[in-house]
């Protein structure tokens, strides 16, 4: 709890940033279950926008628990302090006028529409993987849900403890006829999106 703190002003603001990168800063906060493709899209996104000359930084729940976040489990208060960290630095990110591409769990609509909170307008695009629980115990690439069913591990989000699914996300992705869209079909609805909004130009 510091006091007699002051905001340092910087000379080049997020508008300066913005012009030289052509684009505006935002944060897309991918939520869904353990294996319903979130880290998938994030990369493909990022391919995408690398592609069309656009600069974008992925938050990868798993890959920040190594690191900004290893003294963190998951009992709900470390989830909650987790997805409150991730939010905090995702807002720099969009800050530095970056594309920031948030992909963790984040399983407490609590905790994303706080993170929404620090965002201004309309600049936190939630994308929710919508993807039934047997799709992503099926694909199980970790071997966790065969874990967490055997009771090796605790607290495993879907399995014993609780997902709470976006009330009004920006973008909803989902099974159709029990098939997945392919990573780059989701993308492509992604960028839609961000062009559409106006993230891909400064003009
Ligand atoms: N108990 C439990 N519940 C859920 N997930 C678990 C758990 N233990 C380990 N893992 C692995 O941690 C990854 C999720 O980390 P996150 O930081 O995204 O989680 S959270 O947002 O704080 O809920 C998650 O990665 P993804 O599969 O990419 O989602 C798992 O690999
Ligand atoms: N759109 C997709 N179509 C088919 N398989 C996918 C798709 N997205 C992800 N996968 C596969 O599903 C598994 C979980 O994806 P991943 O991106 O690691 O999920 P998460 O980050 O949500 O845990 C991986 O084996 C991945 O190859």
């Amino acid at each position: 709890m510091s006091t007699n703190i002051f905001w340092q002003e910087s000379p080049i603001g997020k508008t300066e940033r913005q012009k030289l990168l052509n684009q505006k800063g935002c944060v897309v906060w991918i939520t869904g279950l353990s294996g319903s493709g979130k880290s998938t899209l994030a990369c493909s996104l990022s391919r995408e926008l690398y592609t069309r000359g656009k600069l974008s930084y992925i938050l990868d729940g798993d890959n920040l628990r190594h690191g900004l976040n290893k003294d963190l489990g998951f009992k709900a208060e470390d989830r909650v302090e987790n997805i409150r960290r991730v939010g905090e630095v995702a807002k720099l990110f969009a800050d530095a006028g970056l594309i920031c591409i948030a992909s963790l769990i984040s399983p407490y609509r609590k905790d994303r529409d706080a993170c929404r909170e620090l965002m201004q307008g309309s600049s936190f695009i939630e994308v929710y993987m919508n993807m039934s629980l047997q799709l992503c115990e099926a694909r199980d690439p970790k071997g966790l849900y065969k874990l967490a069913r055997a009771g090796k591990i605790k607290g495993f989000t879907g399995i014993d403890d609780p997902y709470e699914s976006p009330l009004n996300c920006e973008i909803e992705l989902k099974e159709k006829e029990g098939e997945c869209p392919s990573p780059v079909t989701m993308a492509e609805e992604v960028i839609a999106y961000l062009e559409a909004k106006g993230f891909l130009q400064n003009q």
